[in-house]
């Protein structure tokens, strides 16, 4: 029924315990036994569960009787808490009527549930405040409850308290999701209208779609239709997760379920589509949120150019699976054939990278990332280049323009000098700053190449973990940018190449070069290693050949050590690349990333 069903998302920051509360909540409606309660159901890649983080968005509807008597269908859709998923936030809130903002009462507000929070109350959503973690000596639920008055803005008189790990207090939530978040709207005799909250790529059954009823009904037998493509399905099947898969004959207005339809290929049910009936359809679509563009690209390449075609049949799987992965072919000198990959952010970089060799056995190399560059040319070409490679010669460019972002950092107030330093160090502009209580907000403006580069490491570094940081695209914006190339015995190694501020490129130069020669192992002769901006060399140093027999020398008498050593050689052989007489390890390929760390 309408009126007892209740949609809400859980916002947190990572680790302030989202999945271990919704463990609660299935716990105390009953949804799994207790054995069958594996440690955390909802996190449930293996990759997840070793990262601890939440990947993909997950729903769950429970059974829930509440304190009147009555049984409420509660359906809650899991969100992740980091940044580069921040997309997948927003379509999750797209399709409840409230959320839980939950906070760890020991640590605070972040930016992550600041930004997250504010998507929220801009789609109409009912907010009530959660205060996790009461149990620890050092909450402090009264500051914690005053800050998110003064940093957010929202009431938090009527907080809920409760610890997630003992489950003191989980009743009183459910109970306030009941009383305070409004059942969905909708029509249950209109035709037809459906969200698609999430795609996922099931081998047995083909794609798997997460949907939200927003008018009409879904049967199983319908004959249905995806609004931006006009393809008609037959719905094999619908129903709900509880978590554990469950069939219906339908799904209602205003539910939350999966709806199967034989369609074989993920495009085919793209995110944030509209479903309705082949026959009586819809009008209009469901207005949908914003598409994700990938920021960040990498070349991947195989170790062995053996295992291309794995690689491609790989890739091409994994994309099954998660839709906002880009990629094409592409060629390098140093490294061979490999793929060009768009990716949301680091984060998601790091996980396709980790799936890939790990599910498939891959062992790869990857080339530093980098963002996307808008081009113009005296010719008057607009140039969209994700890759160093393809910047045409500098006398045709008539401007670079580089990614900028509005970014927000969230710290106590101790931080503030170090944090707005390190800003400045990566071309930001500050553009507000607002004390809330003992914490501090600060907004800034900064091209994105300077976050990809470590951002994030270093404002953890700087901030002893304290500062939490969010962004957003802004624009494209003309700054005076050359490509720095590395050249080893003088050879330009173009996966080597990376597009730097004139002003830093000297300094990097000098790093990288510095870097490279501590990484690149001594060869029998001489390897020279040279950064140049076009013909100009800005930096130079040498690897000095190799005296005859170092090893044996040292480790003469020790025979387990020489093992050991030649056993880390071989692991070390893996990842090494030939490069004409040189070999470079996969190291030297990420080196670009830090040679201005100063920490
Ligand atoms: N003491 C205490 N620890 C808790 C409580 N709730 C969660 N934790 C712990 O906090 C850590 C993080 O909890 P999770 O539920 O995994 O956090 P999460 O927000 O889901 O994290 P992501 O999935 O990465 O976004 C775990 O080690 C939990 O055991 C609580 O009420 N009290």
């Amino acid at each position: 029924m309408q009126s007892h069903i209740r949609n809400f998302s859980i916002i947190a920051h990572i680790d302030h315990g989202k999945s271990t509360l919704a463990d609660r909540f299935i716990r105390t409606c009953n949804g799994l036994t207790e054995r069958e309660m594996a440690d955390q159901v909802l996190d449930s890649m293996d990759l997840e569960r070793e990262r601890g983080i939440t990947i993909k968005s997950q729903a769950v509807t429970l059974d829930y009787t509440a304190a009147n008597g009555e049984t409420y269908t509660l359906n809650f859709i899991d969100t992740p808490g980091h940044v580069d998923f921040s997309y997948e936030v927003s379509r999750s809130l797209f399709a409840c009527e409230g959320a839980l903002l939950v906070v760890d009462a020991s640590q605070g507000v972040e930016a992550q549930s600041v930004a997250n929070t504010y998507t929220a109350i801009e789609q109409d959503l009912e907010v009530l405040p959660v205060l996790n973690k009461i149990d620890l000596p050092a909450a402090d639920p009264d500051r914690v409850a005053q800050q998110i008055e003064d940093v957010i803005g929202i009431e938090a008189t009527d907080r809920l308290l409760v610890s997630a790990k003992s489950g003191e207090g989980v009743d009183d939530v459910l109970e306030a999701i009941i009383r305070r978040v409004p059942p969905p709207a909708g029509d249950p005799d209109a035709p037809l209208q459906a969200l698609i909250i999430d795609s996922w790529f099931d081998n047995y059954l083909g794609v798997v779609s997460l949907v939200r009823i927003r008018n009409g009904r879904l049967a199983k037998g319908d004959r249905m239709k995806v609004m931006s493509t006009g393809r008609a399905y037959d719905v094999d099947d619908v129903g709900v997760f509880t978590p554990k898969k469950k069939s219906r004959p339908a799904l209602e207005v205003g539910e939350v379920g999966y709806v199967v339809a034989g369609i074989k290929n993920i495009d085919g049910a793209p995110v944030g589509d509209t479903l309705t009936h082949a026959y009586a359809p819809c009008s209009e679509r469901v207005p949908g949120f914003k598409q994700i563009q990938p920021r960040v690209f990498a070349g991947l390449f195989t170790v062995d150019s053996d295992d291309y075609e794995d690689f491609r049949d790989a890739l091409a799987k994994l994309r099954l699976n998660d839709s906002s992965l880009n990629y094409e072919p592409e060629t390098s000198a140093a490294l061979g054939f490999g793929f060009r990959i768009g990716f949301l952010g680091m984060l998601h970089m790091e996980i396709v990278q980790e799936r890939l060799e790990r599910e498939y056995g891959l062992d790869l190399i990857t080339t530093a990332p980098t963002v996307v560059y808008q081009v113009l040319t005296h010719a008057g070409e607009e140039l969209s280049i994700s890759n160093p490679q393809q910047l045409p010669p500098t006398g045709e460019i008539d401007e670079i323009r580089e990614p900028i972002i509005k970014a927000s950092i969230l710290m106590p107030q101790e931080f503030v000098g170090p944090v707005m330093q390190l800003c400045m160090e990566k071309r930001g502009v500050q553009k507000n700053m607002a004390y809330m209580g003992n914490s501090v907000q600060m907004d800034f403006e900064m091209p994105l190449s300077e976050v990809v580069l470590d951002f994030f490491d270093r404002l953890k570094s700087v901030s002893r973990g304290f500062a939490s940081f969010e962004y957003d695209f802004a624009r494209f914006q003309a700054a005076d940018l050359v490509r720095l190339d590395v050249l080893i015995n003088g050879d330009a190694v173009d996966a080597l190449a990376h597009i730097v501020h004139r002003e830093q490129a000297y300094d990097r130069g000098k790093a990288l070069v510095e870097k490279l020669k501590n990484i690149v192992p001594r060869q029998m002769f001489d390897v020279a290693i040279q950064a140049t901006i076009g013909t100009r060399i800005i930096a130079r140093s040498t690897v000095k050949a190799m005296r005859k027999n170092v090893t044996a020398k040292c480790y003469g008498g020790d025979v387990s050590r020489k093992r050991k050593l030649l056993e880390k050689q071989k692991e070390g052989k893996k990842r090494m690349k030939q490069l004409g007489s040189v070999e470079i390890p996969q190291e030297a390929f990420l080196a670009v990333l830090s040679t201005d760390d100063k920490d």
